[in-house]
C-alpha cells in the first residue's frame, strides 16, 4: 500500500491543492491521498479562519466521488500546532506494511528543515514536492536530497488568501474551487466582512 499524506491549512481547499494530489497521486502510482486538515501551521502566527470541522468538512466536499481521496481528520481532532511527525508516527503505527509520502508545493519545501524534527520526518515518509506556480520545489539546507521526489504540475496561480480575498469581496470563486465548496462558503456566510 502506498498512501499520500497531503497537510495543509485548507483555509479553503481549492483547484490547486485538488490538482496537485492528483498529480502526486498518479506520478507515485499512489493507492490513496489523505487529506490532513492541520488544527494550526506551528509555524504561522496567525490561525486559520474557519475553524477546522468547516475545513474538514469543505475537503471532503472537494473530494466527493474520488474514491482513491480521504480526508483524515486527526489533527482538527487533536488540536494545537499540528506537527507532521506526530501524525507520521500514528499513521506508520496504523499501517505498518505501507509506505507513505507527504506531498508539499514548493513554499512548505523550504520551510521544512524548521519543522519539529525533520530528520524524523523523513525517516516516516518520502517527501513528495511539487512547484508552487513558476517557482520550482528546490530541497532546503540541511535536507537529505535522497528523501525528496519532484513532481512537476502545470503552474497553478491560486492560494487560499486570494480565495478569502475574493469572498471578502464577494467576486467570483468560480472554477476555483469545485462548486460544492463555493455552495458551502455561501450557505456558512465564510470569509465575508
Ligand atoms: N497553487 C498551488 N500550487 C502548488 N502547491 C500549492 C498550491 N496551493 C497550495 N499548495 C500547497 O498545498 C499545501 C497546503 O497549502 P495551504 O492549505 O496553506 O494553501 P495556500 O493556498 O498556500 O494557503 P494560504 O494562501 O492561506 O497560505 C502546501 O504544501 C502548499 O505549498
Ligand atoms: O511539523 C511541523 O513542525 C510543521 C511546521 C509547519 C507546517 N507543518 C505542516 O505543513 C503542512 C502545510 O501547512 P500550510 O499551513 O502551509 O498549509 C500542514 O500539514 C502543516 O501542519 C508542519
Amino acid at each position: 500500500m502506498r498512501i499520500g499524506l497531503f497537510g495543509g491549512t485548507f483555509d479553503p481547499i481549492h483547484l490547486g491543492h485538488l490538482l496537485l494530489a492528483e498529480v502526486c497521486r498518479e506520478e507515485l502510482e499512489l493507492d490513496e491521498v489523505r487529506f490532513l486538515p492541520a488544527a494550526s501551521n506551528p509555524l504561522k502566527e496567525n490561525g486559520p479562519i474557519a475553524d477546522g470541522p468547516q475545513r474538514c468538512e469543505m475537503v471532503q466536499f472537494a473530494i466527493s466521488g474520488n474514491p482513491a481521496f480521504a480526508v483524515d481528520r486527526r489533527e482538527v481532532k487533536r488540536g494545537g500546532p499540528s506537527f507532521a511527525v506526530d501524525t507520521l508516527a500514528e499513521v506508520a503505527a496504523e499501517n505498518p506494511d505501507a509506505e507513505l509520502f507527504f506531498l508539499m508545493g514548493a513554499d512548505a519545501l523550504a520551510d521544512l528543515p524548521a519543522w519539529r524534527e525533520p530528520g524524523r520526518v523523513l525517516d516516516l515518509a518520502t517527501i513528495v514536492a511539487v512547484n508552487r506556480g513558476d517557482v520550482p520545489a528546490v530541497v532546503p539546507p540541511g535536507i537529505e536530497s535522497n528523501r525528496v521526489r519532484f513532481v512537476a504540475m502545470p503552474a497553478c496561480d491560486l492560494s487560499a488568501t486570494d480565495l478569502r480575498r475574493r469572498a471578502a469581496e464577494g467576486l467570483s470563486l468560480r472554477y476555483r474551487t469545485p462548486a460544492a465548496v463555493i455552495a458551502y462558503l455561501h450557505d456558512k456566510y465564510l470569509y465575508r466582512i
